[in-house]
Protein backbone atom coordinates (compact mmCIF):
# COMPACT_ATOMS: atom_id res chain seq x y z
CA UNK A 1 0.00 0.00 0.00
CA UNK A 2 1.05 3.34 -0.68
CA UNK A 3 0.60 5.55 2.76
CA UNK A 4 -2.16 7.93 2.41
CA UNK A 5 -3.80 6.44 -0.44
CA UNK A 6 -7.07 4.79 0.05
CA UNK A 7 -7.56 1.30 -1.88
CA UNK A 8 -9.67 0.53 -3.74
CA UNK A 9 -10.98 -2.86 -4.53
CA UNK A 10 -12.25 -3.33 -7.66
CA UNK A 11 -14.74 -6.38 -9.21
CA UNK A 12 -14.48 -7.27 -12.84
CA UNK A 13 -17.65 -9.31 -13.87
CA UNK A 14 -16.33 -10.06 -17.28
CA UNK A 15 -18.79 -11.96 -19.20
CA UNK A 16 -21.00 -13.45 -15.50
CA UNK A 17 -23.93 -12.51 -15.13
CA UNK A 18 -27.35 -12.27 -15.38
CA UNK A 19 -30.41 -9.59 -13.22
CA UNK A 20 -30.21 -12.66 -10.70
CA UNK A 21 -27.18 -11.18 -9.80
CA UNK A 22 -27.93 -8.49 -8.54
CA UNK A 23 -28.95 -9.38 -5.07
CA UNK A 24 -25.37 -10.73 -4.81
CA UNK A 25 -24.48 -7.41 -6.01
CA UNK A 26 -26.85 -6.00 -2.99
CA UNK A 27 -24.88 -8.48 -0.11
CA UNK A 28 -21.37 -6.89 -1.46
CA UNK A 29 -22.64 -3.57 -1.44
CA UNK A 30 -23.93 -3.62 1.70
CA UNK A 31 -21.39 -5.82 3.30
CA UNK A 32 -18.99 -3.24 2.09
CA UNK A 33 -20.93 -0.41 4.51
CA UNK A 34 -17.97 -1.99 7.26
CA UNK A 35 -14.84 -1.25 5.40
CA UNK A 36 -15.99 2.41 3.72
CA UNK A 37 -14.22 4.27 6.43
CA UNK A 38 -10.88 2.58 5.18
CA UNK A 39 -11.30 1.41 1.44
CA UNK A 40 -13.28 2.24 -2.20
CA UNK A 41 -15.24 -0.51 -3.03
CA UNK A 42 -16.33 -1.05 -7.06
CA UNK A 43 -18.37 -3.60 -9.52
CA UNK A 44 -17.96 -3.32 -13.03
CA UNK A 45 -21.01 -5.69 -14.28
CA UNK A 46 -21.74 -6.44 -17.70
CA UNK A 47 -23.22 -3.51 -19.68
CA UNK A 48 -26.74 -5.79 -19.36
CA UNK A 49 -27.26 -5.09 -15.92
CA UNK A 50 -25.44 -1.62 -15.63
CA UNK A 51 -28.15 0.34 -14.70
CA UNK A 52 -29.99 -1.81 -12.40
CA UNK A 53 -26.74 -2.09 -10.86
CA UNK A 54 -26.42 1.36 -10.20
CA UNK A 55 -30.13 1.43 -9.16
CA UNK A 56 -29.13 -1.79 -6.63
CA UNK A 57 -26.17 0.03 -4.88
CA UNK A 58 -27.86 3.61 -4.79
CA UNK A 59 -27.44 5.26 -1.40
CA UNK A 60 -24.84 2.85 -0.54
CA UNK A 61 -21.00 3.93 -0.42
CA UNK A 62 -20.38 1.90 -3.65
CA UNK A 63 -19.93 2.56 -6.56
CA UNK A 64 -20.34 1.07 -10.32
CA UNK A 65 -18.33 0.67 -13.53
CA UNK A 66 -18.21 -0.11 -17.10
CA UNK A 67 -15.74 -2.96 -18.65
CA UNK A 68 -15.08 -1.08 -22.31
CA UNK A 69 -16.16 2.31 -24.14
CA UNK A 70 -15.72 3.29 -27.37
CA UNK A 71 -13.13 6.00 -28.06
CA UNK A 72 -16.36 8.38 -29.61
CA UNK A 73 -19.16 9.26 -28.17
CA UNK A 74 -21.28 8.40 -30.76
CA UNK A 75 -22.07 6.80 -34.36
CA UNK A 76 -22.29 3.91 -36.22
CA UNK A 77 -20.88 1.47 -34.26
CA UNK A 78 -22.86 -1.19 -34.25
CA UNK A 79 -22.97 -3.58 -30.83
CA UNK A 80 -20.34 -0.86 -29.13
CA UNK A 81 -20.83 1.23 -26.04
CA UNK A 82 -19.80 5.44 -25.65
CA UNK A 83 -18.34 6.29 -22.32
CA UNK A 84 -21.40 8.75 -22.49
CA UNK A 85 -24.05 6.36 -22.05
CA UNK A 86 -22.14 4.12 -19.46
CA UNK A 87 -22.25 7.52 -17.62
CA UNK A 88 -26.13 7.90 -17.95
CA UNK A 89 -26.89 3.87 -16.62
CA UNK A 90 -24.95 5.51 -13.60
CA UNK A 91 -21.02 4.20 -14.00
CA UNK A 92 -18.40 6.23 -12.09
CA UNK A 93 -15.89 4.53 -13.35
CA UNK A 94 -14.90 2.19 -16.62
CA UNK A 95 -12.00 -0.13 -17.28
CA UNK A 96 -10.11 0.18 -20.36
CA UNK A 97 -7.11 -1.83 -22.28
CA UNK A 98 -7.98 -4.88 -20.43
CA UNK A 99 -5.71 -7.57 -21.80
CA UNK A 100 -8.73 -9.58 -22.87
CA UNK A 101 -9.75 -6.60 -25.07
CA UNK A 102 -6.17 -6.20 -26.05
CA UNK A 103 -6.37 -9.94 -27.22
CA UNK A 104 -9.76 -10.47 -28.46
CA UNK A 105 -10.34 -6.80 -29.71
CA UNK A 106 -6.62 -6.38 -31.18
CA UNK A 107 -6.74 -3.08 -29.04
CA UNK A 108 -3.36 -1.63 -29.33
CA UNK A 109 -1.77 1.21 -26.85
CA UNK A 110 -3.06 4.06 -28.93
CA UNK A 111 -6.97 2.77 -28.98
CA UNK A 112 -6.78 2.47 -24.94
CA UNK A 113 -5.35 6.22 -24.46
CA UNK A 114 -8.29 6.88 -26.78
CA UNK A 115 -10.71 5.55 -24.55
CA UNK A 116 -9.06 7.02 -21.92
CA UNK A 117 -9.67 10.39 -22.71
CA UNK A 118 -13.40 9.43 -23.79
CA UNK A 119 -13.88 8.39 -20.22
CA UNK A 120 -12.89 11.43 -18.98
CA UNK A 121 -15.11 13.42 -21.57
CA UNK A 122 -17.94 11.64 -19.88
CA UNK A 123 -16.71 12.18 -16.48
CA UNK A 124 -15.70 8.68 -15.39
CA UNK A 125 -12.63 7.67 -13.39
CA UNK A 126 -10.57 5.41 -16.41
CA UNK A 127 -8.70 2.41 -15.03
CA UNK A 128 -6.18 1.13 -17.52
CA UNK A 129 -4.87 -2.01 -17.35
CA UNK A 130 -1.56 -2.92 -18.42
CA UNK A 131 0.35 -6.35 -17.64
CA UNK A 132 2.99 -8.38 -19.57
CA UNK A 133 2.23 -11.84 -21.04
CA UNK A 134 4.02 -15.03 -19.85
CA UNK A 135 6.49 -15.15 -22.99
CA UNK A 136 7.36 -11.46 -22.34
CA UNK A 137 8.14 -12.62 -18.63
CA UNK A 138 10.19 -15.61 -19.53
CA UNK A 139 12.03 -13.72 -21.76
CA UNK A 140 12.96 -10.63 -18.80
CA UNK A 141 11.25 -7.98 -20.74
CA UNK A 142 8.37 -7.43 -18.04
CA UNK A 143 9.59 -3.74 -17.03
CA UNK A 144 10.17 -3.20 -20.49
CA UNK A 145 6.40 -4.12 -21.73
CA UNK A 146 5.59 -1.99 -18.71
CA UNK A 147 7.07 1.15 -19.70
CA UNK A 148 5.67 0.64 -23.35
CA UNK A 149 2.36 0.67 -22.09
CA UNK A 150 2.52 3.51 -20.05
CA UNK A 151 3.64 5.54 -22.63
CA UNK A 152 1.32 4.52 -24.92
CA UNK A 153 -1.65 3.51 -23.14
CA UNK A 154 -1.65 6.65 -20.30
CA UNK A 155 -2.55 9.81 -21.85
CA UNK A 156 -0.81 13.22 -20.66
CA UNK A 157 -3.92 14.80 -18.69
CA UNK A 158 -4.24 11.49 -16.61
CA UNK A 159 -4.13 13.08 -13.27
CA UNK A 160 -4.65 10.85 -10.10
CA UNK A 161 -8.52 12.12 -10.01
CA UNK A 162 -9.38 10.71 -13.13
CA UNK A 163 -7.13 7.80 -13.11
CA UNK A 164 -6.42 4.63 -11.84
CA UNK A 165 -3.43 1.98 -12.93
CA UNK A 166 -4.12 -1.66 -12.97
CA UNK A 167 -1.04 -3.92 -13.22
CA UNK A 168 -2.32 -7.15 -14.61
CA UNK A 169 0.30 -9.89 -15.61
CA UNK A 170 -1.50 -11.99 -18.30
CA UNK A 171 -0.38 -15.10 -16.84
CA UNK A 172 -1.75 -14.60 -13.71
CA UNK A 173 -5.22 -13.48 -14.92
CA UNK A 174 -7.58 -16.32 -14.20
CA UNK A 175 -5.11 -18.81 -13.87
CA UNK A 176 -4.35 -19.40 -9.79
CA UNK A 177 -0.83 -18.21 -10.30
CA UNK A 178 0.47 -14.99 -8.61
CA UNK A 179 3.63 -13.40 -9.03
CA UNK A 180 5.99 -13.64 -5.83
CA UNK A 181 5.32 -10.48 -3.39
CA UNK A 182 9.17 -9.13 -4.57
CA UNK A 183 7.89 -9.24 -8.05
CA UNK A 184 4.41 -7.24 -7.96
CA UNK A 185 6.33 -5.17 -5.80
CA UNK A 186 9.36 -4.92 -8.28
CA UNK A 187 7.00 -3.94 -10.98
CA UNK A 188 4.49 -1.37 -8.67
CA UNK A 189 7.96 0.43 -7.84
CA UNK A 190 8.30 0.78 -11.87
CA UNK A 191 5.31 2.04 -13.09
CA UNK A 192 5.18 4.71 -9.78
CA UNK A 193 8.47 5.58 -11.30
CA UNK A 194 7.26 5.46 -15.07
CA UNK A 195 4.35 7.70 -13.70
CA UNK A 196 6.16 10.33 -11.94
CA UNK A 197 8.89 10.71 -15.23
CA UNK A 198 5.60 10.79 -17.20
CA UNK A 199 3.00 12.92 -15.06
CA UNK A 200 5.24 15.12 -12.31
CA UNK A 201 3.80 15.40 -8.93
CA UNK A 202 0.23 14.16 -10.17
CA UNK A 203 1.10 10.86 -9.98
CA UNK A 204 2.34 10.49 -6.48
CA UNK A 205 -1.32 10.22 -5.33
CA UNK A 206 -2.48 7.93 -8.94
CA UNK A 207 -3.75 4.59 -7.08
CA UNK A 208 -1.87 1.33 -9.16
CA UNK A 209 -4.06 -1.96 -8.60
CA UNK A 210 -2.52 -5.33 -8.67
CA UNK A 211 -5.01 -7.89 -10.77
CA UNK A 212 -4.33 -11.46 -11.27
CA UNK A 213 -5.90 -14.42 -9.07
CA UNK A 214 -6.51 -12.35 -6.03
CA UNK A 215 -8.60 -14.23 -3.34
CA UNK A 216 -9.47 -13.55 0.43
CA UNK A 217 -6.28 -16.22 0.87
CA UNK A 218 -3.73 -13.64 -1.03
CA UNK A 219 -4.97 -10.57 -0.65
CA UNK A 220 -3.65 -9.49 2.65
CA UNK A 221 -0.18 -10.13 1.21
CA UNK A 222 -0.70 -8.55 -2.04
CA UNK A 223 -2.35 -5.93 -0.10
CA UNK A 224 0.80 -4.96 1.54
CA UNK A 225 3.44 -4.46 -0.91
CA UNK A 226 4.34 -0.87 -1.28
CA UNK A 227 2.43 1.14 -4.12
CA UNK A 228 -0.17 -1.72 -4.41
CA UNK A 229 -3.31 0.81 -3.91
CA UNK A 230 -6.00 -2.10 -4.00
CA UNK A 231 -6.90 -4.75 -6.58
CA UNK A 232 -8.41 -5.73 -9.86
CA UNK A 233 -10.32 -8.78 -8.91
CA UNK A 234 -12.35 -11.43 -11.35
CA UNK A 235 -12.89 -14.21 -10.40
CA UNK A 236 -13.67 -13.38 -7.11
CA UNK A 237 -15.89 -10.48 -7.12
CA UNK A 238 -19.08 -12.89 -8.39
CA UNK A 239 -19.36 -14.23 -4.50
CA UNK A 240 -20.25 -11.51 -1.93
CA UNK A 241 -17.88 -13.60 0.54
CA UNK A 242 -15.03 -13.32 -1.53
CA UNK A 243 -15.37 -9.72 -2.39
CA UNK A 244 -15.65 -9.07 1.26
CA UNK A 245 -12.75 -11.17 1.98
CA UNK A 246 -10.70 -9.11 0.05
CA UNK A 247 -12.30 -5.82 1.37
CA UNK A 248 -11.47 -6.50 5.00
CA UNK A 249 -8.22 -7.34 3.97
CA UNK A 250 -7.43 -4.15 2.59
CA UNK A 251 -9.49 -2.17 5.21
CA UNK A 252 -7.41 -3.77 7.74
CA UNK A 253 -4.12 -2.84 6.53
O1 LIG B 1 -10.09 -7.82 -14.33
C1 LIG B 1 -9.75 -8.73 -13.56
C2 LIG B 1 -8.64 -9.57 -13.83
O2 LIG B 1 -8.56 -9.96 -15.16
C3 LIG B 1 -8.33 -10.65 -12.83
O3 LIG B 1 -9.13 -11.79 -13.00
P1 LIG B 1 -9.01 -12.98 -11.93
O4 LIG B 1 -9.12 -12.37 -10.57
O5 LIG B 1 -10.14 -13.90 -12.24
O6 LIG B 1 -7.65 -13.60 -12.13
Amino acid sequence: MTPDIRPLIAGNWKMHGTRSSLSELKAMAEGFAQYAGNADGLICPPATLLHEAAATVRGLAFSIGGQDCHAEEKGAHTGDISAEMLADCGAAHVIVGHSERRTDHGESDETVAKKARAAWRAGLVAIICIGETRDQREAGETLRVLSRQISGSVPDEATAHNTVIAYEPVWAIGTGLTPTADDVAEAHAHLRAELRQRLGEKAERMRILYGGSVKPSNAAELLAVPNVDGALVGGASLKADDFLGIARAAAQR
